[in-house]
């Protein structure tokens, strides 16, 4: 039973709804991580299922991004299991069989808007508050290679280029300018507007867009699974660095102390 992933049928069929619920932010725990790959098994294996909606359960944040506290002050057997749930997580939800679509109900920075990236298509709630982008330069830290991958695929290398050397989070309006969404449209309408755009991908033959799906993305993806534990390995040299431990530590003070 998980606690931090809901799934629920969607209003039409063949449509399932998954909402992000890890009060206070969303953010990618490590026990949020593993729920949701076996959500996501669980659905792919399910041939009713030809199509997900991601959302937030509670509008304002729809991820936080990766869980900072699992990368700061641990060891470094904690720091590998983390990245390769990280990894994990990201190569079933960009392998999906299944049509993604992200309705972003909220922030969604570095991590989270990676999860957004990884969908088929993202819709965007017309927020000034909402934010989108791989901000890891404003923490001191970099976007791995696959991250980067991600966001080029997505919106070009040009653009990517300048979005990651500035880790600029986009407002609802750029991030439609700069193609990171696809759609910004007003927040009471963020829903119906995900599942319109999710019943035009349906109405494809599932056969040829699984097969197109994976013809685009599959030497993205091999490039990971080739040195994933390389990867791990890299991740857990960087993050156990002192200057990176303090650019981290003080990032989260500066959240912290936002509030006081
Ligand atoms: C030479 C350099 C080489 C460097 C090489 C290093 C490379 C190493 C590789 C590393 C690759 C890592 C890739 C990382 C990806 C990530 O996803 S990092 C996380 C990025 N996320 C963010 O920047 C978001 C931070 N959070 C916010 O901006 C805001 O919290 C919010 C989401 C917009 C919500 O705002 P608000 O509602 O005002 O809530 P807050 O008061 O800010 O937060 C409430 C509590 O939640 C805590 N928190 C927030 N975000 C996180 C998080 N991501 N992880 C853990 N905890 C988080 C926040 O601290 C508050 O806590 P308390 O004060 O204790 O209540």
């Amino acid at each position: 039973m998980s606690h931090r992933v809901l799934v629920e049928a969607g209003p039409a069929a063949g449509v399932a709804v998954l909402k992000f619920r890890n009060p206070p932010v969303n953010a990618l725990s490590l026990e949020m991580l593993m729920e949701l790959v076996i959500s996501l098994e669980k659905l792919e294996n399910d041939k009713a299922v030809r199509g997900i909606v991601i959302t937030a359960e509670n509008p304002g944040i729809f991820l936080a991004g990766l869980d900072l506290t699992e990368m700061c002050g641990r060891n470094p057997a904690h720091y590998a299991k983390y990245w390769e749930a990280v990894q994990e997580l990201w190569l079933r939800l960009y392998q999906s069989s299944k049509v993604l679509v992200a309705a972003i109900n909220g922030a969604c920075p570095a991590g989270g808007c990676l999860a957004s990236l990884t969908c088929d298509y993202r819709v965007m709630a017309d927020n000034p508050k909402y934010t989108i982008g791989l901000n890891e330069t404003q923490l001191g830290i970099i976007a791995p290679f696959w991250f980067k991958d991600t966001l080029v695929n997505t919106v070009g290398h040009r653009a990517a280029e300048q979005a990651l050397q500035l880790g600029t989070l986009f407002p609802p309006a750029k991030a439609l300018q700069v193609g990171i969404v696809d759609q910004v449209v007003p927040e009471e309408q963020l829903q119906s507007a995900a599942l319109s755009v999710m019943a035009q991908w349906l109405a494809i033959p599932d056969h040829a867009r699984q097969l197109t799906k994976t013809m685009m993305r599959k030497p993205t993806v091999d490039q990971l699974v080739k040195q994933r534990e390389a990867d791990i390995q890299s991740f857990v040299g960087l993050i156990s660095q002192d200057s990176i431990q303090r650019a981290l530590q003080t990032y989260l003070q500066k959240l912290r102390q936002k509030k006081g």
